[in-house]
């Protein structure tokens, strides 16, 4: 009860503070990589999202309400006020944009911008969908590892170990919305205890990014997902 009315005082004050503005609304499942992006990022811009767990492993996520929403039912999801956005690295931008207090996050300068994008679009289209190929039909379905996935996923974190060189950030001279997606992707695969030896500028570049984290619930929001799935990945490998 008490808690309740907290909550409610805090809203409210959130509510006048965003000048009379209610905060978007985020439909998430806990574990799920693209989700934490978006909380962890919530906790860097003190945004107080309204929040909807949508259990797609129960199907809540294909019933007709949020389908009418995003016929792609898929989450992260949110809703601010008229604006319906999926793809979390598009609500990463529209979010430092909308509630950043200044643009570090993504930058505006032109040149970094373009390097930030290409970071941002080499983990959807390359690290992310490689780690996902070679990972979640396990998760998922029990179908055992493949090694050509494997070498797929070495290659694309080579590839990595190659956009660090000589740089303490992905895409620019501090933390950008670059290494927040690769970060998340890159520790999970580090929580399924795949290999990361020949790896060494990437290993130093995830603990950077843990620390940077770590006032912002890195433990609570990453760290506990990840070992949600991996606890998920092991137990499928042991049957
Ligand atoms: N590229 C999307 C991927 C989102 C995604 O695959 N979400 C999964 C959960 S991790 C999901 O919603 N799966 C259910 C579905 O797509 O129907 C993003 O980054 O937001």
């Amino acid at each position: 009860m008490v808690d309740d009315t907290r909550r409610i005082v805090e809203e409210f004050v959130f509510y006048i503070l965003r000048g009379g503005k209610m905060p978007p609304i985020l439909y998430y499942l806990p574990p799920s990589p693209p989700c934490r992006c978006i909380l962890l990022l919530g906790k860097m811009l003190d945004i107080n999202f309204d929040l909807k767990v949508l259990n797609i492993m129960e199907g809540e996520h294909m019933k007709p309400d949020f389908v009418s929403m995003n016929p792609q039912h898929c989450i992260p999801t949110i809703k601010d006020e008229t604006l319906i956005l999926w793809e979390s690295r598009a609500i990463l931008s529209y979010l430092v944009a909308m509630y950043g207090k200044d643009d570090a996050l993504y930058p505006a300068d032109i040149k970094t911008r373009a390097l930030v994008d290409s970071r941002v679009q080499f983990d959807l289209g390359t690290l992310y969908a490689r780690f996902s190929d070679y990972f979640m039909p396990t998760i998922f379905m029990g179908a055992p590892l493949e090694e050509s996935k494997k070498s797929k996923l070495n290659e694309a974190l080579y590839w990595l170990e190659c956009m660090l060189k000589g740089k303490t950030w992905l895409a620019a001279e501090h933390f950008t919305i670059a290494d927040l997606t690769c970060g998340v992707t890159v520790s999970q695969i580090e929580a399924f205890e795949f290999d990361l030896r020949n790896y060494p500028k990437t290993r130093d570049w995830l603990q950077r990014f843990k620390d940077e984290l770590e006032p912002y619930g890195y433990q609570e929001i990453n760290q506990s997902g990840a070992d949600v799935l991996a606890e998920m990945f092991k137990a499928k490998l042991l049957k």
